[in-house]
């Protein structure tokens, strides 16, 4: 049986690069450290959940710097046309593993994948995975655009059978669980919250135990409540939300922990802070306005505020957002010492985010008139801590304030200057008809 060789597209991380630099000096031939920086990046996501021998010594010559060790196994393992004879189990058991996935790439599940984070993440994953084995869906029509880029699928995720269907004849390996109501819609209608948030969740968790699937599902900030520590807020202390959303989230965290102490199912989850995106709508959260400012700055020149001027919340960038879950999800499960974790990007207040917008637009202005998502956001974390994220599998934001309003600014101008510009933008971004 031959090893297959992976194409060259795939071996173009710069973050893996640099992390491999720091153990490899960069004296070889560049060639060679991306054939090797490759077979790093198709061992660790090809083998995660599993016991693995093989891939447990590939990473343990990497973290130790032990180069030889590293070079020669990845040297029986990148000759191209070189049959694949090993007596060792270890290698026997990773071929049976490439065999298992199409052509060394996970099929992925995106369920909720027409909201904020899954239209963006469909991309992310089709650029390293090939665009036919990321299959988005939700209960919403798709725009043209989307069918137009790769598989959509309907799937309720209430609906056990239909998920059920779905992961075995798409033979699916790994499941993003997008699908939910966020804080303040869900304050809004807690039953339909509790069957989305709670039932729809234990439905993935099940399927993905079933069928050994690697599970990815997020949490948030809104895990946590007044009791928790708020400047800034560990990864692991008191968490006793106020909102059925963070109720849920809580809920998921304890339940895939278990799920994973129990019967090994490869759970992972980040706690993102609120998410800033210029291309896709927020999906009814508390921390929406950091979307909204942009537009009405850019539109009005004036926005009016639902929170107070001093409600210090942690945001993130939705590049990094996306990032942080490829990042995650390609570790080795072996690497993870725990399953769910803070990330974050920056914290900052309306007055603080206004005065940035202000560098941009002068004689843009914002006034306060709060409302109930006042009370939401005044029980969540006001700085959010993810030095464990940083430490265990080396995450680093890479948007401050500066950069992140920029950016925003920068993409969505276009809709507000001309109309014609902006009837195009509209059309592209729109996910749903
Ligand atoms: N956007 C943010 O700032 C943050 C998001 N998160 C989490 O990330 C995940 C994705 O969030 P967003 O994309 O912002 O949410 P969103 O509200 O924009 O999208 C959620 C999607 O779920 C779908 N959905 C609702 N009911 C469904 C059902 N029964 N079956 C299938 N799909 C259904 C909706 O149609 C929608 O497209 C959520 O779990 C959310 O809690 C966590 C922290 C921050
Ligand atoms: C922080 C979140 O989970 C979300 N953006 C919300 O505000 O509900």
């Amino acid at each position: 049986m031959e090893v297959p060789l992976y194409p060259i597209y795939r071996l173009n991380s710069p973050h893996t690069i640099s992390q491999l630099n720091t153990f490899l000096p960069l004296e070889e031939n560049p060639t060679d450290i991306h054939t090797v920086v490759g077979l790093i990046q198709d061992v660790r996501f090809g083998v995660s959940n599993l016991a693995f021998p093989m891939f447990r010594s590939t990473f343990i010559a990497l973290s130790k710097g032990d180069r030889n060790v590293l070079l020669r196994k990845t040297a029986v393992l990148s000759g191209s046309n070189k049959n694949f004879h090993s007596s060792t189990p270890s290698l026997q058991a990773l071929q049976r593993h490439f065999d298992n996935y199409d052509e060394g790439r996970p099929r992925i599940l995106i369920t909720g994948s027409l909201g904020q984070l899954g239209s963006g993440l469909a991309r992310v994953f089709r650029q390293k995975y090939g665009q036919e084995n990321v299959f988005m869906s939700d209960i919403r029509k798709p725009s043209r655009d989307i069918t137009s880029r790769g598989p959509y699928i309907f799937a309720d995720v209430l609906d056990y059978k239909c998920l059920q269907k779905i992961i075995v004849t798409h033979r699916i390996d790994w499941l993003v669980h997008f699908s939910a109501l966020l804080s303040a819609v869900a304050e809004q209608n807690v039953g339909l919250s509790m069957k989305v948030n709670i039932e729809g969740t234990h439905n993935v968790m099940e399927l993905a135990n079933q069928y050994g699937l690697r599970l990815f599902i997020p949490s948030t900030i809104a895990a946590f409540g007044p009791e928790s520590p708020r400047n800034p807020t560990p990864n692991l202390c008191i968490q006793r939300p106020k909102t059925i959303y963070g109720v849920a989230k809580v809920h998921t965290e304890l339940l895939g922990e278990y799920y994973h102490h129990k019967y090994g199912l490869d759970f992972r989850c980040l706690r993102f802070p609120g998410v800033l995106s210029s291309d896709t709508h927020p999906g009814g959260g508390t921390t929406d306005y950091a979307i909204q400012i942009f537009h009405d700055a850019l539109k009005n020149g004036h926005y009016t505020n639902y929170l107070r001027p001093d409600t210090r919340l942690p945001m993130m960038h939705i590049d990094d957002c996306l990032r942080s879950v490829a990042e995650i999800m390609e570790m080795p499960s072996e690497a993870l010492p725990q399953r769910t974790y803070n990330v974050t990007g920056v914290s900052f207040t309306p007055v603080e985010l206004g005065e940035e917008i202000r560098k941009s637009i002068p004689h843009f202005m914002q006034d306060y008139r709060p409302d109930h998502r006042q009370a939401i956001a005044e029980t969540w974390p006001e700085v959010f801590d993810d030095t464990e994220a940083q430490q265990d599998w080396n995450w680093r934001p890479e948007f401050d304030l500066e950069r992140m309003c920029q950016v925003m600014l920068d993409d969505l101008r276009p809709l507000y200057q001309e109309p014609a510009m902006k009837y195009l933008r509209v059309l592209t971004a729109s996910c749903y008809e």
